[in-house]
């Protein structure tokens, strides 16, 4: 075996750093194939001695034949796999089934022989691929747990004040739950939901969390003198082991739209540690959805398109890219909030049950939509958002995204039609949304709208992964035309009976108070840091 020369050292991945086998080369190699297999004759398979150069790849170890006399020109490349098919033969040859071809590798030596044979078992006994790698682009795996990483964005979600709050009290509001049980905390984080369940009661929580975030969560389990309970293990769900099976499972999986991220596949997967009749925290999910009318948002995308109708841009005529900036703008699902008002009928709920649906249920969802249009006017798209329920033995708590409840992180989401479609009161509007998971952990989503009863269809393709964030702080606005009584009136009117109440409490004895703004009419959120 000859050690890899200087540049190859700079191609090695971290992975092969930990398995020096994986990048190496043997020259001096006589291949052979099987010219007659009856008689076991073989012939040589190309004119001169050969190098094997053996690579990393995340599939197993790519194989190169070049000849030593030209090493340059690549004769054939093969990937060893887990299923190759090898035997020694000898002292220094080995038998190797690679693609369709059976070959015979005669060795320079025993010791090279050895080594190459090291090379190939040590690729079939690798552990097969997880389920998490195997549905995760690399890319998009790194970059996502590395932004899990920072204390800012964990952060960010320890201090949605709803989403907090919420999954505390319906941990300790369920503390018979948790009482001396054992508990699985799905992705971590910081660790802040095995802090609430050992706050209920838990005997031993169990804390995953892939990203480095782990060595921080420990870091707090050890200064809150919890780590007799709290047991932080790094690493995924899909590839850790645990000592024991548990009694609850908790974690907060939800993304954008529910789907987003894909990590509600990671939570049901984790029920491979769940006892029978364990439970799960939160239990199930409803992902809501409706058609609005928003003709300020469409425009407000259409007219950041229409930039590329310009035909003399700074003396450049755009308008050739007209179409596919069109297209990128109405590929984004938008992230905000709005007043219910704009919803043209009432929502259609989608349920995900954590108890018993499975992962694979989640790589393709098909939803089928039936709505009743409750008021005339244009549909622009569908809006999205999702409610969780906590069923625990003692009560059932709800954390809800809905634009009627206070505002979360996850803030709701409106998927535009690029044609939007005119319907009225009184008609269906059917059809369905399509979300399709992808190896970037999101999804596309396809929404079909058609009127019942008309040729009149529209539809459109989203990437769930590119969202448009376009909350701004600013308080909502109630939908255009919504007000059946004269605003300036219903206001001086409010005025005057504060007033006189304040004068009547003035009279006995009591503090005045500014009727105006006392909060009843104000509906504007807290800022939101985006996600
Ligand atoms: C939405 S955060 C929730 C963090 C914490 N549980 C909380 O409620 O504040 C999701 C966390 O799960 C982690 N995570 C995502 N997929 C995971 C997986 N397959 N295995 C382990 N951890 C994962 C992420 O790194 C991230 O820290």
């Amino acid at each position: 075996m000859s050690t890899p020369r200087p540049e190859e050292h700079q191609k090695f991945s971290a992975a092969a750093a930990l398995c020096p086998l994986s990048n190496c080369q043997f020259s001096g190699v006589v291949i052979s194939a099987i010219a007659d297999e009856q008689k076991l004759e073989f012939t040589n398979k190309y004119k001169g001695s050969c190098t094997l150069l053996c690579s990393y790849d995340s599939q197993g170890i790519v194989l190169r034949i070049v000849l030593d006399a030209d090493r340059e020109h690549v004769l054939k490349e093969y990937m060893i796999a887990a299923d190759t098919d090898a035997a020694q033969m000898g002292r220094r040859s080995y038998a190797v089934t690679l693609e369709s071809d059976n070959l015979v590798l005669r060795f320079a030596s025993d010791q090279d022989q050895q080594l190459f044979r090291k090379v190939v078992e040590n690729v079939k006994h690798l552990r097969p691929k997880s389920v998490f790698s195997q549905r995760t682009e690399e890319s998009s795996a790194s970059q996502y747990f590395q932004f899990y990483g920072y204390l800012s964005q964990q952060q960010n979600m320890m201090q949605d004040y709803v989403r907090t709050s919420t999954y505390q009290r319906a941990i300790l509001g369920n503390a018979v739950d948790f009482q001396d049980k054992i508990v699985l905390d799905v992705g971590a984080g910081s660790g802040i939901l095995s802090f609430f369940a050992v706050q209920a009661g838990a005997a031993k929580v169990y804390a995953i969390e892939a990203s480095n975030m782990a060595q921080y969560a420990q870091q707090l389990v050890e200064s809150n003198n919890v780590q007799h309970k709290i047991s932080v293990i790094p690493g995924k769900i899909e590839e850790i082991e645990l000592p024991e099976k548990v009694d609850v499972i908790i974690s907060e999986p939800m993304g954008y739209m529910l789907y987003n991220e894909r990590m509600l596949e990671t939570y049901l997967h984790a029920r491979k540690w769940l006892k029978p009749n364990g439970k799960m925290y939160p239990t199930h999910g409803d992902l809501h959805i409706a058609p609005f009318s928003d003709e300020s948002l469409y425009s407000e995308q259409y007219n950041k398109a229409n930039f590329w109708y310009q035909s003399a841009f700074h003396g450049v005529d755009l308008t050739t890219l007209h179409k596919e900036g069109m297209k990128e703008y109405f590929r984004q699902p938008i992230v905000d909030t709005f007043d219910i008002r704009i919803c043209m009928a009432k929502s259609v709920r989608h349920v995900c049950d954590f108890l018993n649906d499975k992962e694979d249920d989640l790589h393709l969802i098909d939803i089928p939509l039936e709505f009743q249009i409750l008021q005339t006017g244009i549909c622009h798209g569908l809006a999205f958002w999702f409610d969780v329920e906590f069923s625990g033995s003692s009560q059932n708590v709800w954390l809800s995204t809905s634009p009627t409840a206070p505002l979360t992180h996850w803030y709701q989401v409106r998927c535009l039609l690029p044609m939007p479609i005119f319907i009225k009161q009184g008609q269906t509007l059917t059809g369905r949304v399509l979300l399709e998971a992808n190896r970037r952990q999101s999804y596309d989503v396809t929404i079909d709208l058609h009127i019942e009863g008309t040729l009149i269809s529209s539809s459109n393709t989203l990437d769930l992964k590119n969202p448009y964030f376009r909350y701004t702080g600013a308080p909502v606005q109630a939908p255009p035309g919504t007000s059946t009584q004269s605003p300036s009136e219903q206001y001086w009117t409010q005025v005057d009976t504060q007033g006189s109440r304040n004068s009547s409490s003035m009279l006995n004895g009591g503090l005045g108070v500014n009727g105006i703004g006392d909060g009843s009419m104000d509906i504007t959120h807290g800022l939101m840091h985006p996600h």
